[in-house]
């Protein structure tokens, strides 16, 4: 499944990530999105495979496209059969965040990203546009901290497992209020928190790298946008949990009812059984051959952002497959005219 798929969602990010940088700093977040996603979908039905979106713009963003269910890949072209036998291609399951922090694209700040993430059949949990409590962490610590554990209990184990005093941690957290107390506490334990506003696939993933200073994400984020952190963090040997929250009284606005037994029953008629499970990053994403590939759109603490210049533009992305066991950046220069001059920095 790997060798020209790899190749080919390197352009699939690519181009989402061109499209809604052209509408960076603009404060329009939904053109932001919407370029994204049809970028991203115009690039994907050129790809040779049996795709199928399930994650995508779902019930947030009510969209046309890219949602969920959605076939995608070049068996959707009406002349399909003129160019492919589609018993022959890959069947795949696809989790795609097009345009990763919507708001930092169309406020012109750091952190945003086109992104998704690839497996074959039934490789992704198709997780429901929930909220999910979710724990990263570096490679050295996975396995070690646990989601359960209070955040002070979960520093003392990174502490140990970095060795590095409390003191030289850096947790990422969302600037919520529903984080208010988890925030006074990392504090009191003496680690340094770095809030973000949104965008918390690029914190998560940075855990990972050594050299981004970001030694844990914690609180609560997306459901969607755990899975697609998940499928990352697996690749890479880091340490990824996540848990629904399905209760109002967590967290008070956005993606859940206003009820919890209804958000209860919600859950129940997506065969999600068990509301309280713990899902670990092989189990978000469970597939035996996992991809993931991600284009900077704003620059961030793991790539650069969009820079164009005259007659084209320049991208910097990040693949990471679990088959071929690598993470590559890829630096892309897009030529549209001829171009006079390549600048190399
Ligand atoms: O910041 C985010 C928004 O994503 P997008 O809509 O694709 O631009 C995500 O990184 C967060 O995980 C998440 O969506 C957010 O925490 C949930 O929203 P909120 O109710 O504002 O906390
Ligand atoms: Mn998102
Ligand atoms: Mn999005």
């Amino acid at each position: 499944m790997e060798n020209t798929l790899g190749l080919e969602i390197i352009e699939v990010v690519e181009q989402a990530a061109i499209a809604s940088a052209r509408w960076m700093g603009k404060g329009d977040k939904n053109t932001a999105d919407h370029v994204a996603v049809e970028a991203m979908r115009e690039r994907m039905n050129k790809i040779y495979m049996r795709g199928r979106i399930v994650i995508g713009e779902g019930e947030r963003d009510d969209a046309p496209m890219l949602y969920i269910g959605e076939e995608v890949g070049i068996c959707t072209r009406e002349d399909a059969h003129t160019v492919c036998n589609p018993d022959e291609l890959v069947e795949i399951d696809i989790a795609v965040d097009p345009c990763e922090g919507t708001n930092l694209v169309a406020y012109g700040q750091p952190g945003s990203m086109a992104v998704l993430a690839i497996a074959e059949k039934g490789g992704l949990f198709a997780a429901p546009d929930f909220y999910m409590k979710k724990l990263a962490a570096p490679p050295q610590a996975a396995g070690h901290v646990d989601i359960n554990k209070s955040a002070t209990e979960n520093l003392k184990i990174l502490s140990e497992c970095l060795n590095r005093s409390i003191e030289e941690l850096v947790v990422v957290v969302m600037k919520r209020d529903r984080h208010n107390e988890l925030i006074k506490e990392i504090r009191e334990a003496g680690a340094r928190v770095r809030l973000i506003s949104d965008g918390d696939v690029s914190a998560a993933i940075s855990c990972a790298f050594a050299g981004t200073n970001i030694h844990a994400l914690m609180g609560i984020g997306a459901a969607p946008e755990g899975v697609i952190s998940a499928a990352a963090m697996r690749c890479l040997g880091g340490h990824f949990q996540g848990q629904l929250i399905y209760d109002p009284a967590v967290v008070k606005t956005g993606l859940i009812g206003e009820s919890k037994e209804s958000n209860l029953e919600r859950l129940k008629s997506m065969n999600i059984n068990d509301p309280d499970k713990v899902y670990n990053s092989d189990e978000l994403a469970s597939g035996q051959t996992v991809l993931f590939a991600a284009s900077g759109i704003t620059p961030g603490t793991l790539m650069e952002g969009v820079r164009f210049f005259h007659g084209g533009a320049r991208t910097q992305s990040l693949v990471i497959s679990s088959q071929s066991r690598t993470a590559r950046f890829v630096d892309t220069i897009h030529m549209w005219d001829e171009p006079k001059y390549i600048q190399l920095r």
